[in-house]
C-alpha cells in the first residue's frame, strides 16, 4: 500500500478493496512480486496462524495498514497450515507485466490484478495440502421434495456421487462423508457450524441439470443413471460452487455416481466416534481400527479402505464378491506378495490425473500416469495369466488396459524422470522433437563456444585467473581480479567494462554477447517448444481421463483386497459368512485395536465368543470394571462392520446376519473423562437408537444409565432394556454395572445374561477377560480399587461401609425391591396416554359458555366415542 495522507485511497488500495469484495470471506493473497501479501484484518489472522511478523505499511484513513507477507517460492506450505485453520484463500495474481502496464497506461500505472484461483480445505488439488491416505471430500446439501440431496466429490481424484437421503438419515449420511468443506444454500437453516452458504439459485434441480449436462457435454443425463430433484439441485449447488472457486479451470470429476444409503449400513455419528474406526478419540489415526488393519501399500488403497469401513454394504451379493476376491490372495501368499511388491511402485494415478485436468499439473505428473498406467498394464497381464479368476477381479482386469497408444506415447514425449517445475524446462526428452533438439544443440553449442572464449582471452590478455561467469543479473560477463583488469580497461582492448567489484572487475566481448545471445534464444525458443509439447500431452489425458480413473479405481480395489489377505495372514483372521438371518455366531472373536496394544506388552488377547439370534437376541453383560466388558462389545460390532466391509475378521469363525444399522453408545461418565460427553448427550443418542434401530439393527450399549444418580439409572437402563427387547427386537449386547437387572432375565425371554469372569485369588483380584454365561456374583469394585492403589486404610473403611450398605440391602430388598411388580413393558407402553391427550385437547377447545344443548350432547358423543376407541 503505498503511503496516502489524505482520505483519498490510492489506486493500488482501490484495487486492493475491488478484489477483496469478490472475496469477503476469505483471506486475499495480493501478488507483489516476489510476494503474496496480506493486509487489515487478513494480516492479523494469518500472522497470529502463521507465526510470522506482523508489520505495516502505509496508511489508510489516516491509520497504518496492517500487513504481512508470505514469499511466492514457499506459498504452499504457509497455505497449508492457513487452510488446516480452517480459513480460506483468494489468490490474487498480477495478470499482466510493470512493462506491459506501463504500456498501456504510462510509467505510473498500477499492474493488474485479479484473483485466479481460491484455495478451500475441500478444492486441494496438490500433494504438499492433501493426505495422500484420506480422501478430501467436498459436499453439497440440497432439499426438494421433502428429501434431501448430496452431492459429494473429492476433486483431487474426480471421485462424484450423488444420494438421497431421508431428513432420518441425513446426520448419519454427513458423518459417513466427513466432508473438508460443506456447501449449502444461503435460504435454509445451516447443516453445520463451518457450512459454507452460497446462493439460494445454484440450489434448483433445473439449474443442477443444466450444469451436469453442460460439464460432462451430453444432452441427457440417463447414461448416468436416474437422479432425483433433491439430487440434482445438490449437484448444482456442487458445480457452481466448483465453478466459483476454480474461476472457470473446472476440476476432474467423473461422471456422477448414485450412492443408495439403504444399501449400506447405517452408521451414525456418535457410533463412529465410539467405535473409533478411522480415528481414535484423542482425534489421531493411531489406535483407530482402520490404523491397526491397514496394509495396504498405496494412497489409493488407504483411501478406498477408509471409505469401505466408512460405508459396509448390506448387500449379501456384494460382501461375498469382495470377500472372494480376498480369498484369493489369502489363499497364495506368493502371488499375493508379488502383486504388492508391483502396488508399491506404482504411483498415485487418481491424483496425478486431478491435478493435471485442474490445469494444475507438473510434468513430473505426467511422468507418475505413464509409469503408473504402464505399470498396472504389467499387473493386469500378471493377473490375467492365474487361474480360478473371481468375480470381482474379471470384472476390474479389463479396466486396467487400454492406455497402450498413451502411455507409449509419454514414455517417447518424456524424460526418465521428469520435474515438478515446468519453468527450467529439459523434461521433453531426446529425440521427440528434433527442432526441439535442434534448439538444444544450439545452446549446447554456445556454451562450449563460449568455454572456448575463455580459454582464448587467457591466451590473449596473459590473465590466468580470467574467468567467463555467469548470474542473474548480467548474464554472461567476463571477470579478472582487479589487480590485472588494466590491459582490459583499455579502450582498444575489445572489452567493453560492466561492474566494478571489490576485488574483480567485469567484463563483456561482441563475442562474448553473440553467443550469449544464442543461448537466450534457443532458451526461448525450446521452452516455447517444451511448453507446446506439454500441454499437447495434458490434452491427451484429459480425453482419456474416465479410463485412467477406472484404471486407478481398479488398482485401489485390488490393493485393498491384498491388504486384507495380507492381515488376515499376520493376525490369524478368517473369512466371514455373511446370511440373511437375525444372528452373530462368532467363535473366538478378538478386538484388533486391543489385541495389537497388549501384543505390544508382550500380553495375550483373550478371544471370547459372541452368540445372538433370534431366541436369544439381547446379551446383559456384567462383571468388574476393567474385566473386559467395553472391549468385548467393541470387538463384537467390530467384527461386523469388517465383515459387512468385505474383510476378514479377528476369530476363529463368524458367521453374521446382515445388520442394516449399527449404534454404539457408551454410558457418559466414561465420556464425561475426556470432557466429552454429558448425560443429556448420553440420553438424546440413545433415544435416537430407540426411535432408529429395527430387527435387522445391531446396538452395543455400554453402561447406559451410569451418568445419572443410581435410582435414575437403574431405572433408565431397566426401562432401555425392555424396549430394546420388546420394541425394536434388535441384536444387542448391554453391559452393566446394575447387578438388579439381573432380574430382567426372569421377565425377557430373548435377554440372557453373561459376565466377565474375574478371581479373588489370595486377596488379589484376577481379571480373566473371559466371557461366560450367567450373573456376575458379585461386583469387585473394592477389589479393583485396590489394584488401582487405593490406599488399604481407604479400602479397608470402604469395605465396612458396604457390610453396613449390604446389611440394609438384606432388609428392605434393596435398590430393586419391588420391581418384580412392575407390569411388563409392552402393556405399560401400550398404555401410554395418549388417546387421552387427545381427549384433553378435545375437551379443552370447548367453548362451554357458547354451547347450544344440541351441541353440547353432539360434543358429549363424539368425546365418548373418543374414549371408547382409544380403550380398545
Ligand atoms: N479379552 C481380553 N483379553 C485381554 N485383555 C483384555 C481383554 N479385554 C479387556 N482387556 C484389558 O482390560 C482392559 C479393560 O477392558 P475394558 O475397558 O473392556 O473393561 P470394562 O469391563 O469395560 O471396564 P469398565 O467397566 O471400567 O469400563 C483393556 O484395556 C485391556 O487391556
Amino acid at each position: 500500500m503505498s503511503a496516502s495522507s489524505d482520505n483519498a485511497p490510492t489506486p493500488m488500495m482501490a484495487q486492493y478493496h475491488a478484489l477483496k469484495a469478490e472475496a469477503p470471506d476469505c483471506l486475499l493473497f495480493y501478488r507483489m512480486g516476489d510476494f503474496f501479501e496480506l493486509f487489515f484484518d487478513d494480516a492479523k489472522a494469518a500472522a497470529a496462524v502463521l507465526d510470522i511478523a506482523l508489520t505495516s505499511r502505509g496508511a489508510h484513513g489516516g491509520d497504518p495498514v496492517p500487513m504481512c507477507g508470505v514469499p511466492v517460492h514457499s506459498a504452499e506450505g504457509y497455505l497449508a497450515r492457513l487452510i488446516k485453520a480452517g480459513h480460506r484463500v483468494a489468490i490474487a495474481e498480477q495478470t499482466e507485466t510493470p512493462a506491459e502496464a506501463k504500456a498501456r497506461a504510462g510509467s505510473k500505472a498500477l499492474v493488474q490484478r485479479a484473483i485466479v484461483r481460491f484455495v478451500t480445505a475441500g478444492t486441494l488439488t496438490e500433494e504438499a495440502l492433501l493426505d495422500s491416505r484420506s480422501e478430501n471430500r467436498l459436499v453439497a446439501i440440497a432439499s426438494a421434495e421433502g428429501g434431501f440431496g448430496l452431492a459429494m466429490c473429492d476433486i483431487s481424484t474426480g471421485r462424484f456421487e450423488l444420494m438421497q437421503a431421508s431428513a432420518a438419515e441425513l446426520s448419519a449420511e454427513i458423518a459417513r462423508l466427513a466432508p473438508s468443506e460443506l456447501v449449502q444454500s444461503d435460504r435454509a437453516d445451516p447443516f453445520g457450524e463451518d457450512a459454507i452458504l452460497r446462493p439460494g439459485h445454484d440450489f434448483s434441480s433445473i439449474e443442477g441439470e443444466r450444469r451436469l449436462k453442460a460439464h460432462f457435454g451430453v444432452a441427457t443425463l440417463d447414461g448416468f443413471g436416474s437422479f432425483s430433484r433433491a439430487e440434482l439441485a445438490a449437484a448444482g449447488g456442487l458445480l457452481a460452487y466448483l465453478e466459483h472457486v476454480s474461476r472457470g479451470t473446472m476440476p476432474f470429476l467423473a461422471p456422477p455416481r448414485r450412492h443408495e444409503v439403504a444399501q449400506h449400513m447405517a452408521v451414525d455419528a456418535a457410533t463412529r466416534e465410539s467405535l473409533e474406526i478411522l480415528s481414535s478419540q484423542q482425534g489421531g489415526r493411531v489406535g483407530s481400527l482402520i490404523h491397526a488393519i491397514d496394509r495396504t501399500v498405496t494412497g489409493a488403497g488407504a483411501r478406498l479402505l477408509a471409505s469401505d469401513l466408512g460405508a459396509p454394504l448390506t448387500d449379501l451379493a456384494a460382501i461375498r464378491d469382495r470377500l472372494a476376491l480376498v480369498q484369493w490372495f489369502h489363499a497364495d501368499p506368493l502371488l499375493r506378495d508379488s502383486v504388492r511388491e508391483a502396488l508399491k511402485a506404482i504411483p498415485d494415478l487418481a491424483r496425478a490425473l486431478g491435478r493435471v485436468v485442474a490445469g494444475r499439473g507438473s510434468p513430473r505428473d505426467l511422468g507418475q500416469l505413464r509409469d503408473g498406467l504402464s505399470a498396472a498394464r504389467t499387473l493386469r497381464e500378471r493377473l490375467g495369466k492365474a487361474s480360478d479368476l473371481p468375480d470381482l477381479l474379471k470384472q476390474l482386469l479389463p479396466d486396467m488396459q487400454g492406455h497402450g497408444a498413451l502411455v507409449e506415447h509419454l514414455a517417447r514425449a518424456l524424460v526418465e524422470s521428469p520435474p515438478t517445475e515446468r519453468q527450467q524446462g529439459g523434461y521433453i526428452a531426446r529425440g521427440y522433437d528434433a527442432a526441439l533438439d535442434a534448439l538444444r544443440d544450439t545452446s549446447g553449442n554456445a556454451r562450449r563456444a563460449i568455454a572456448a572464449l575463455e580459454a582464448t582471452y587467457k591466451a590473449q590478455t596473459g590473465v590466468q585467473a580470467l574467468k567467463i561467469r555467469h548470474n542473474a543479473v548480467l548474464g554472461y560477463f567476463i571477470e579478472v581480479p582487479a589487480a590485472r583488469a588494466d590491459a582490459l580497461m583499455k579502450a582498444d582492448s575489445g572489452f567493453a567494462h560492466r561492474q566494478t567489484m571489490a576485488g574483480a572487475v567485469r567484463f563483456n566481448s561482441p563475442a562474448l554477447h553473440e553467443e550469449a545471445m544464442r543461448i537466450a534464444q534457443a532458451g526461448t525458443h525450446a521452452q516455447a517448444a517444451e511448453e507446446a509439447h506439454f500441454e499437447g500431452l495434458c490434452e491427451e489425458v484429459i480425453a482419456a481421463r474416465e479410463g485412467i480413473a477406472r484404471t486407478a479405481a481398479a488398482i485401489a480395489r485390488i490393493d485393498v483386497a491384498c491388504g486384507h489377505a495380507q492381515m488376515a495372514a499376520e493376525g490369524d483372521f478368517c473369512c466371514p459368512e455373511l446370511t440373511e438371518a437375525s444372528e452373530i455366531a462368532i467363535e473366538s472373536g478378538r478386538h484388533p485395536v486391543v489385541e495389537a496394544a497388549l501384543r505390544k506388552q508382550g500380553q495375550a488377547f483373550v478371544a471370547n465368543d459372541a452368540s445372538l439370534n433370534e431366541r436369544d437376541r439381547l446379551w446383559l453383560v456384567s462383571g468388574p470394571n476393567m474385566g473386559g466388558k467395553s472391549t468385548f462389545l467393541r470387538q463384537t460390532a467390530l467384527i461386523v462392520l469388517l465383515a459387512q466391509a468385505g474383510a476378514f475378521v479377528p476369530a476363529r469363525s463368524a458367521r453374521i446376519g446382515i445388520v442394516d444399522r449399527l449404534f454404539s453408545r457408551v454410558g457418559a461418565s466414561d465420556n464425561l473423562a475426556r470432557g466429552r460427553s454429558t448425560f443429556m448427550v448420553e440420553m438424546v443418542e440413545t433415544a435416537a437408537i430407540l426411535s432408529q434401530a429395527t430387527e435387522r439393527s445391531f446396538v452395543i450399549l455400554d453402561e447406559v444409565g451410569r451418568g445419572t444418580s443410581t435410582y435414575d439409572g437403574l431405572a433408565l437402563a431397566w426401562a432401555i432394556a425392555e424396549a430394546v427387547h420388546d420394541t425394536n427386537r434388535c441384536r444387542c449386547l448391554f453391559a452393566t454395572h446394575y447387578h438388579e437387572l439381573t432380574r430382567l432375565a426372569g421377565r425377557l425371554d430373548a435377554l440372557s445374561l453373561h459376565h466377565v469372569r474375574a478371581r479373588e485369588w489370595k486377596g488379589d483380584l484376577v481379571l480373566l477377560h473371559e466371557v461366560a454365561d450367567g450373573p456376575a456374583d458379585r461386583s469387585y469394585g473394592l477389589a479393583v480399587a485396590k489394584l488401582a492403589g487405593v490406599p488399604p486404610v481407604v479400602v479397608a473403611r470402604a469395605k465396612s461401609v458396604l457390610a453396613k450398605l449390604e446389611a440394609g440391602r438384606q432388609a428392605t430388598g434393596g435398590l430393586a425391591a419391588g420391581l418384580d411388580d412392575l407390569p411388563l413393558f409392552a402393556a405399560a407402553a401400550a398404555r401410554e396416554p395418549e388417546a387421552r391427550d387427545e381427549l384433553r385437547d378435545m375437551l379443552q377447545a370447548l367453548d362451554v359458555d357458547n354451547l347450544s344443548p344440541r351441541d353440547a350432547l353432539d360434543a358429549l358423543y363424539r368425546l365418548k366415542a373418543m374414549l371408547d376407541e382409544a380403550s380398545h
